[in-house]
C-alpha cells in the first residue's frame, strides 16, 4: 500500500484507541465513534479483493470510512469502484475527507440512505459486498442483495461472533438456506462470515 494510505490508516487507528475507553460507554456511542472492522479484517478484505480481481464492490455501513479505505485501495488496484452506503451522510463527509488524504478519491461513490432502499436502486451486478450494519438489518440486506449478486460473488458479514453472537448465528442460518451459496465463519476480527455464490456451472472458484 502507498505511504499516504498507510498514514490515513494510522490516523484512524489512533482515533480508535482514544475512543476505546470511556467514549464507547456513552449513549450516543454508535453514532459518535468509528466502530471499525479492525486491521485484520481490513487487510484480509484488501488482499482477498486484489487476488480475486473483483471490480464491483458494495459496502453496507460506511461509518467514518475505515473499512472504505481498504476497499477503495483494492478497487484502485483492480480498476474497480466501491459503492458505500450509510444513512448518516455526515459520517460519509468525514470518510470522503480521509479518502482524499489517502489519494483514493474517485474510487468510491457514496450513497446516503437506508441500505435496503439503496440496494434496490443499484444498477448492475455486485461482485463483492461487505455487510457491516446494525445487526437487525443483516438478513433484510442479504435478501435485497441476493438477486443482484454476480455468479461467483462474495459476501462478507462482519460482527458475527461479537458483539451479538445470537444475531450472528441467525444470519449464518439464514444464508445457508440459499442452496447456491457456500459459507464459512472465519476467526478474523469480530468474526467474518465469508459466503460465495456458485457459478452456473456449479463451481465456486474463478478460473
Ligand atoms: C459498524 S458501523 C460500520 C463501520 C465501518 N464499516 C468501518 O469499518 O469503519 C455501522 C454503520 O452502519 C450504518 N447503518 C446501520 N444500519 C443501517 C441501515 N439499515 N442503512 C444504512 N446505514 C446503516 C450506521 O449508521 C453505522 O455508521
Amino acid at each position: 500500500m502507498h505511504t499516504e494510505v498507510k498514514k490515513v490508516i494510522v490516523k484512524y487507528e489512533e482515533r480508535y484507541r482514544c475512543e476505546s475507553g470511556t467514549l464507547l460507554s456513552l449513549p450516543d456511542a454508535p453514532q459518535a465513534v468509528l466502530l471499525p472492522v479492525g486491521p485484520d479484517c481490513g487487510q484480509f478484505m484488501n488482499s482477498f479483493l486484489k487476488t480475486s480481481k473483483v471490480r464491483s464492490i458494495l459496502e453496507l455501513g460506511t461509518s467514518y470510512g475505515y473499512s472504505t479505505i481498504y476497499l477503495a485501495e483494492a478497487a484502485r488496484a483492480n480498476s474497480g469502484i466501491v459503492t458505500s452506503c450509510d444513512f448518516d451522510a455526515e459520517k460519509q463527509i468525514f470518510a470522503n475527507h480521509m479518502l482524499r488524504q489517502a489519494g483514493l478519491e474517485g474510487h468510491v461513490v457514496f450513497r446516503s440512505g437506508e441500505a435496503i432502499e439503496e440496494i434496490d436502486g443499484l444498477d448492475g451486478e455486485i461482485e463483492f459486498c461487505l455487510i457491516d450494519l446494525w445487526n437487525s438489518y443483516y438478513i433484510p440486506a442479504l435478501d435485497a442483495l441476493y438477486p443482484k449478486l454476480a455468479p461467483l460473488a462474495y459476501v462478507i458479514a462482519d460482527n458475527i461472533t461479537s458483539p451479538d453472537p445470537v444475531a450472528g448465528e441467525s444470519y449464518r442460518h439464514h444464508i445457508r438456506l440459499r442452496k447456491d451459496i457456500e459459507s464459512i465463519l472465519l476467526p478474523i476480527g469480530w468474526g467474518l462470515e465469508l459466503s460465495t455464490r456458485r457459478a452456473s456451472n456449479g463451481w465456486f472458484f474463478r478460473g
